[in-house]
This record gives C-alpha cells, sequence and structure tokens, in this order.
C-alpha cells in the first residue's frame, strides 16, 4: 500500500533506452533517447504522461510492454505488482496482465475480422459475449464484428482497440494516444473508460500530447521533456495559473492551453547523448543560472509530487 491507498501496480526507476546503430563503414555509434526516468502508478490511478512528439511516450510504454526493436539497450529497473518486470515475465504478461492500447491501428491483423481479434483477447468469461458487450459499450454495430481493420474509420478501429484491451481483464493498461480520431463524445466515453478501468482496481498509463484531455481525467499528470520526466503532480496542481506546478516547462505548457492563457511554448529539441551537460531546459528557461547549464538537476520529491529543477519548491 502507498500514500494513494491503492497497491502499487508499476514502478519505473531510473530507466534508459539508447538504439544502437551501424553505419556503412560499420562504425558503431549509439542515441540515448530515454534517461534517468522514474515513475509509479497505483491500482485505482490514471497517470497521464504528456509531451510534444518524440518527447519519447511511445518508447516508454514499449519498454515497459517488452516490445522495443532489437537494437534498443533498456537499463533501469521496472516492476510489475512489485516483482522484477523480465523480458521472460514481459513476454508471459503482455495482452494478458498488461494490456496496451496502441498509438497505430497498425497493430490489428490486417487479415483478421475484428470481432475475432477481440474474442481472441478475452481471458476470463465467454469470449463471444465480452466482445459482443465491449461493442454495445462503444457503440459499434454487432455487424462490424466481421469486418476486416481497412473497413473501418480511425474513431471505429480506436473503439476496436480500446475493447480488445477492455475484455482481455488486464490489470495496468498502457493508452497510447487513445483519443485521436474520435469526436468530443467518443473521446470522453473513451476517458469515461479508463476510469471505470481504474475505479474497478486497475492501473491506467494514458500517454497523450493533449493536455486537457489528460486534466479531465488523470488523477496525477506526468511530464516528459527531452528524453526524461520534468515534474510528476497530482491534477489540482494544475488549476489556476499552475501556481502549484514545479517546474517552468509544465507551468509553459499550462499558459500555452487555449483554455488558458495561449501562450506560445518555447521548443527544445530532444538531444543526444553527447550533448547533455546540464538542464534540458535551460535555453527556454527563465530561471536559467549558470548551475542549470552545467548540471543536469536531480528529480526529488517536492511536496506531494516530484520534479527535476534546481529552482522547484
Ligand atoms: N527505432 C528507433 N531508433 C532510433 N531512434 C528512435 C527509434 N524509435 C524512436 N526513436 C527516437 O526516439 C524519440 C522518441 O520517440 P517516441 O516514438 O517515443 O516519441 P513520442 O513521444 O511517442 O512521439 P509522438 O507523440 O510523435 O508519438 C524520437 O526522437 C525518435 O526519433
Ligand atoms: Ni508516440
Amino acid at each position: 500500500m502507498n500514500e494513494g491507498g491503492g497497491t502499487r501496480m508499476l514502478e519505473v526507476h531510473n530507466l534508459k533506452i539508447r538504439f544502437h546503430h551501424t553505419d556503412r563503414s560499420m562504425q558503431r555509434s549509439h542515441t540515448e533517447t530515454i534517461h534517468s526516468l522514474s515513475l509509479s502508478i497505483n491500482a485505482g490511478e490514471i497517470v497521464a504522461v504528456v509531451g510534444a512528439s518524440g518527447s519519447g511516450k511511445s518508447l516508454l510504454a514499449h519498454a515497459i510492454l517488452g516490445i522495443l526493436p532489437a537494437n534498443a539497450e533498456v537499463s533501469g529497473e521496472i516492476h510489475f505488482q512489485g516483482q522484477a518486470l523480465t523480458s521472460e515475465r514481459q513476454k508471459r504478461i503482455r495482452g494478458k496482465d498488461i494490456a496496451l492500447i496502441p498509438q497505430s491501428v497498425a497493430f490489428l491483423d490486417p487479415l483478421m475480422h475484428v470481432g475475432t481479434q477481440v474474442r481472441q483477447a478475452a481471458r476470463q468469461g465467454d469470449p463471444t459475449d465480452l466482445q459482443e458487450k465491449a461493442f454495445q459499450k462503444y457503440k459499434l454495430a454487432s455487424a462490424v464484428a466481421k469486418w476486416f481493420p481497412f473497413q473501418l474509420s480511425g474513431g471505429m478501429a480506436r473503439k476496436v482497440l480500446v475493447s480488445t484491451a477492455t475484455v482481455s481483464g488486464a490489470k495496468l493498461f498502457i493508452a497510447d494516444e487513445p483519443t485521436p480520431g474520435l469526436d468530443a463524445s467518443a473521446m470522453t466515453e473513451t476517458l469515461e473508460r479508463f476510469r471505470e478501468l481504474a475505479d474497478g482496481g486497475g492501473a491506467v498509463m494514458l500517454i497523450t500530447h493533449d493536455i486537457e484531455a489528460a486534466l479531465t481525467i488523470a488523477d496525477r499528470i506526468s511530464v516528459l521533456h527531452a528524453g526524461t520526466l520534468v515534474e510528476t503532480a497530482p491534477r489540482k496542481d494544475f488549476d489556476g495559473d499552475g501556481e502549484g506546478l514545479r517546474h517552468p516547462y509544465t507551468q509553459a505548457l499550462l499558459r500555452a492551453l487555449p483554455s488558458r492563457q495561449f501562450t506560445a511554448t518555447p521548443s527544445t529539441q530532444l538531444r543526444g547523448s553527447r550533448d547533455r551537460s546540464g538542464c534540458a531546459y535551460a535555453t527556454s528557461c527563465i530561471l536559467a543560472t549558470e548551475t542549470c547549464r552545467e548540471e543536469v538537476p536531480p528529480w526529488r520529491q517536492i511536496r506531494d509530487g516530484e520534479a527535476r529543477c534546481f529552482h522547484a519548491t
């Protein structure tokens, strides 16, 4: 048990992902895409992971599931339900205890009826019954079960992917950008479905670049910037002008929202491992000092959240 009351479902500690490359002259090199990333999700909780395109959101999901390409080297620790998530265990529980709601519809088998794909994901109970109930919940006509993925609209495909995850009886759901292509009501419905999964004792990692969506449903929000988290904060800290937030980048993201001040956020590139001195946000940060440009700030507990900033209080 922990502060939030639910048991710890997922714990990621000091995750690092590097990609190895060999060029034409057989020279080997690597790029570091994720570094020093730590986060946890409890049963009953939705944690949103937000960040710009290319910040490393999908890589984080794929590392937890053990589906990174062969040239990726992963280090750090991942625990699921208190036990180390080794690659053998990842293989065993993928799609069972841990379900992915993928970013790309390409994850569906193009040659199999979508109803069959959903039924195959069912682990407990009658697969046909579970599939039909899931389709009813998402307002997919029963005839759609006999369709192939190419016949689905983007929104329908998303609903099929969510159905596949919900019938699996998983305990941890990792949803990678589950809302694009959905109209406003389908989006609200999808987010509500995640709330149900969490209220039923599941844990949800909601990966999105849509902060507004994250704020409507998540209990905590983790902000990814240039391959690492800069802040994890409870939902309430995003209220008002974000005075409760700890990191200047999170505050800038909040101010950039159309529903808030709509101020442009300075963007910073993901930098390779050769270029990691100091805080990755220092070049855009109004608070940056000499120390920020020279030393990487440590990830530390601040009040009921965490942040990576020398100035955060
Ligand atoms: N197979 C790979 N080899 C080398 N670099 C990769 C590989 N896959 C991803 N990357 C790099 O890692 C970084 C993070 O990629 P990732 O797909 O996790 O971003 P993301 O936050 O999910 O972005 P988006 O919002 O566009 O989905 C990117 O800069 C990308 O170029
Ligand atoms: Ni992605």
